[in-house]
């Protein structure tokens, strides 16, 4: 049985916080600096490594968080997870999102089913309708085969897969993977639904619905606007939707789909790019190959995360630094800064991740907790960053913890030499520059030009981004995100704070406001 408390009564926590700091200035020059680059640096899944060397920790630091990490029970709480026991107190839910890419522990029975064995054989439903659609076997009611698969869903059933789509497109195109082009409709704001129309030819577009619960306002509206579309083009909608839902939404029953997939209440929105919601567009996107092997990245991930030894857990690492950046050292936020234009969406996939699962101030049985949880999360490709808002990074007033990821080699393999190096070179050049930059400052008699440097950051190194890469990331941070909602005893799997508004919103379209609400809405013209 794991104890769940909250973390200001751990010794652990209260030891950690009577450590020395560490100066990054100091640790990260010279012989020293190049020694800890070097030896700092965890094996993660799929051949990328998560390297630690400029976050300020050192031995000591390192020794209370692997305390930290025993006396929270991590690994257990992980453990109790996927063996099923109901971790989502909140919605009274099993947090099963890394069945759907292997198995970790016991068979989890639940809704009279094995989950393994249901989530394996929705991936099977899908690889056989997404082949038979590569083949023109499904076909527009022309005969003709589908050339474009449009996504259209919000929050987690359109940002993972919108995200993990984009990291993947030139990779597939550069491997002969690519099948069909995706597009993405998620906002309300009927130019969304309207620019990609515009941009596709619907008569050989196959669209997925994504919605769990069947009833998100936004996207059962868009769904109407597409079909809308489909019937002035003279289209059979039905002929050209399938649908990804639980099966108790009241879109599963549906007649109005060509065919439909299935997760269920156990995979979190934000935490279903490696179940259904992914699988049935990357399948359709890239082949169902390209869909196991990411998987297969996320679930080797899954198994580097129940290693008790910190040091060989690169998820509860990163978790626990994070907890210490957050918790003892009072930074606030924390920055995402891919160096790949491929995962130009993967900061704002974390965000939700991140942000809707751990932005809660009462703990896992409802009572306010007495310390900070959830960092705010923004980040951006670099190096257009660097020209954007990191001009505050290295001089604000606030210490923002940054998240590096690059890789060796792009994508593509298209690369020009000017001046003596590629772009890929420089790409990289700018990331160790910058990582140095913040760590280590430059000292300045002109005080605007003063770089105080002890900026913290890691990096997440591969050799280049591949489906199996990216499904170990992915699995990173999911699992980074689960570790430290165990070590703040917050549940990280439900989502109360999104509903009021969306309470409030269904008053204003009924036109039952008053107050400043009335007044809003007046404003706005509705
Ligand atoms: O898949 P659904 O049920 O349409 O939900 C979409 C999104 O809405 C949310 O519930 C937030 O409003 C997210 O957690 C979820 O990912």
């Amino acid at each position: 049985m794991v104890n769940w408390s909250n973390m200001d009564t751990l010794g652990a926590y209260n030891a950690l916080t009577k450590v020395a700091k560490v100066d990054l200035t100091e640790v990260m020059s010279g012989e020293n600096g190049a020694k800890r680059v070097k030896e700092m640096t965890v094996p993660m899944g799929a051949g990328l490594n998560y390297n630690y060397a400029s976050k300020q920790v050192n031995e000591e630091v390192l020794d209370c968080l692997a305390k930290l990490a025993e006396e929270a029970q991590l690994v257990d709480k992980y453990e109790a997870l996927y063996n099923g026991e109901v971790v989502n107190t909140g919605e009274k839910r099993l947090v099963l999102h890394q069945l759907t890419r292997g198995q970790l522990g016991n068979d989890v029975m639940a809704d009279g089913v094995n989950k393994r064995e249901f989530y394996a054989n929705e991936q099977a439903r899908i690889a056989e309708f997404a082949n038979k659609v590569h083949a023109g076997e499904i076909t527009n009611a022309a005969g003709e085969k589908f050339t474009t698969v449009v996504q259209i869903g919000i929050g987690g059933s359109d940002l993972g897969p919108r995200a993990m789509y984009l990291a993947l497109e030139n990779w597939a195109k550069k491997n002969n993977a690519f099948k069909m082009e995706a597009k993405f409709i998620s906002n309300v704001d009927p130019d969304d639904a309207a620019a990609v129309l515009n941009s596709i030819d619907v008569a050989h577009s196959l669209f997925v619905l994504v919605s769990k619960s069947g009833t998100t306002l936004e996207t059962l509206t868009n769904e109407s606007f597409v079909k809308d579309a489909l019937k002035k083009a003279g289209l059979d909608a039905s002929k050209h939707m399938i649908a990804v839902t639980s099966q108790t939404s009241p879109l599963a029953k549906s007649s109005d789909y060509l065919a439909a997939f299935f997760m269920d209440d156990y995979i979190g929105g934000r935490f279903s790019s490696t179940s259904s919601v992914g699988g049935a567009v990357l399948s359709l996107a890239f082949g169902p190959e390209v869909f196991a092997d990411f998987l297969a990245g996320a679930a080797e991930e899954d198994l580097l995360s129940k290693n008790k030894d910190l040091l060989k857990n690169p998820a509860m690492l990163d978790a626990l630094i994070g907890v210490y950046e957050r918790n003892v050292l009072g930074y606030p936020c924390t920055t995402v800064l891919p160096y790949s234009q491929a995962l130009s969406r993967f900061p704002a996939h974390l965000q939700q991740l991140d942000m809707e699962s751990n932005g809660k101030s009462v703990n896992r049985f409802g009572e306010a907790i007495n310390y900070k949880t959830g960092p705010v999360i923004f980040g951006e490709p670099g190096t257009n960053g660097q020209h954007s808002f990191y001009q505050l990074l290295h001089q604000g007033t606030d210490i923002v913890p940054l998240q590096f990821i690059g890789f060796r080699n792009n994508q593509l393999e298209t690369d020009v030499d000017i001046q003596g190096s590629t772009s890929q070179q420089k790409l990289c050049a700018n990331v160790a520059a910058q990582i140095v930059a913040f760590a280590c400052g430059k000292k300045d008699d002109n005080a605007n030009k003063n770089f105080a440097g002890n900026r913290p950051s890691s990096i997440i190194v591969g050799d280049k981004l591949t489906p199996k890469a990216l499904g170990a990331l992915l699995a990173h941070f999911e699992n980074k995100i689960m570790f430290q909602g165990f070590v703040w005893n917050i549940n990280s799997f439900d989502q109360e704070g999104v509903q009021l508004g969306k309470v409030l919103a269904k008053k204003v379209l009924a036109h039952e406001t008053e107050g400043a609400l009335k007044v809003y809405s007046d404003l706005l013209n509705i």
